[in-house]
């Protein structure tokens, strides 16, 4: 039974969805006290809870300790990774619902699944659009297309949007099972060729992504960017709005996003995802900080060495570095003068 401090580093969720990731493909039965030590309100919140009952279904995990608030999580896998067709419900974890991000219940599962004998079908219901974690926008332009090329062959659809707090968003993940994962190198990013956007509403007003898409449009330009952003309005359980943006480089992509909320004017929410975008610009590098740290698990998977060049070294890479590392698959350095990653795997 591999022992997982849940509280080492950053102390958040990450921990947790590496550690069960990495149990459902290893086989490995996993531990994991003081889950989420690091947050105000510790312990599995809806989103976590789902993850851990996801990853438990497709490997037919025995589970001790699954129930919300829980900081101590027993992990015991009973099978391989079984390909199939799943539906996992975040708003169902938690009485009065929740809108727990699902790209984060998709990113526990979508490896193991890949690396399974056979195809598999998943429905994701909760918040596709959440702060503060990969927004189904950023799977699908940024996290999925980047795993592409390290041989994963996986694709969503965007079946309804779902915000904070309310939710109510689904989407549909279809995976190819058999995946051989290959490195990936991300040194170097190229040439900036687009920057594409997405300003989307649900029952609110046309003028509101009109504002946003304009407003985000003028800025980048203003910066030199080729930029086209796209409206949406969409039908869903709430009021909700959002600009999302991809960055398209030669050799690399990255994904930023502004929110609306009550008395925040539609080019405010731009200029937030617009700022964003363009501090990443000009660093430079190839990979955002987020991507960097998503980036460790399929390259510890990977039969050759991975290296990237990224924006921000940041605490979720060096948790999550040192979370992997537990399990024994990888060798991971992180040079934090060049900002420079390298995963090279231990089993291959
Ligand atoms: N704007 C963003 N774009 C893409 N990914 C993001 C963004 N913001 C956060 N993420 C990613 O979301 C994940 C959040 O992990 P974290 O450990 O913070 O867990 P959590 O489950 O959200 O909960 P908590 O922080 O409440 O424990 C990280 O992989 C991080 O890189």
């Amino acid at each position: 039974m591999i022992e997982i401090d849940g509280s080492y580093g950053e102390g958040g969720g990450q921990v947790l969805r590496t550690s069960l990731s990495l149990a459902a493909i290893t086989g490995e039965p996993i531990r994991i006290a003081g889950i989420r030590a690091g947050r105000k309100k510790p312990g599995l919140a809806a989103q976590h809870l789902t993850a851990v009952r996801a990853a438990g279904r497709i490997c037919n995990a025995q589970l001790r300790g699954d129930a919300l608030g829980s900081m101590l999580l027993e992990f015991i896998p009973g099978s391989a990774v079984q390909a199939g067709i799943y539906t996992f419900d975040v708003s169902k974890a938690q009485e009065g619902g929740s809108a727990g991000a699902i790209a984060l219940v998709l990113q526990t599962i979508l490896l193991p699944l890949a690396l399974a004998t056979g195809n598999s079908q998943v429905t994701l219901k909760g918040g596709t659009h959440v702060n503060f974690s990969p927004t189904v926008t950023y799977i699908e332009q940024v996290y999925l297309p980047i795993l592409q090329r390290m041989g994963v062959e996986a694709q969503v659809k965007l079946g309804a949007w779902g915000w904070f707090p309310q939710g109510g968003g689904e989407i549909e993940l279809q995976v190819i099972g058999g995946t051989q994962l290959g490195g990936i190198n991300l040194l170097e990013r190229g040439e900036l060729q687009q920057v594409r956007g997405i300003a989307a509403v649900t029952e609110l007003p046309s003028h509101i992504p009109q504002r946003m898409a304009n407003r985000a449009e003028n800025l980048l330009r203003e910066a030199h960017l080729k930029v086209r952003v796209q409206t949406l309005r969409e039908k869903g359980v709430a009021p909700g709005a959002g600009i999302f943006l991809t960055a398209e480089y030669q050799n690399s992509l990255t994904g930023f996003g502004g929110f609306g909320r009550l008395r925040l004017s539609a080019e405010t929410v731009a200029e937030i995802a617009c700022q964003q975008l363009l501090e990443f610009h000009y660093t430079g590098a190839a990979v955002d900080e987020h991507l960097a740290d998503q980036l460790l698990l399929p390259a510890t998977l990977a039969s050759q060495e991975s290296q990237y060049q990224v924006a921000e070294v940041s605490r979720h890479l060096i948790t999550n570095a040192a979370v992997i590392e537990q399990f024994g698959l990888a060798q991971i350095r992180v040079n934090e003068a060049d900002k420079i990653v390298s995963v090279k795997s231990l089993t291959s």
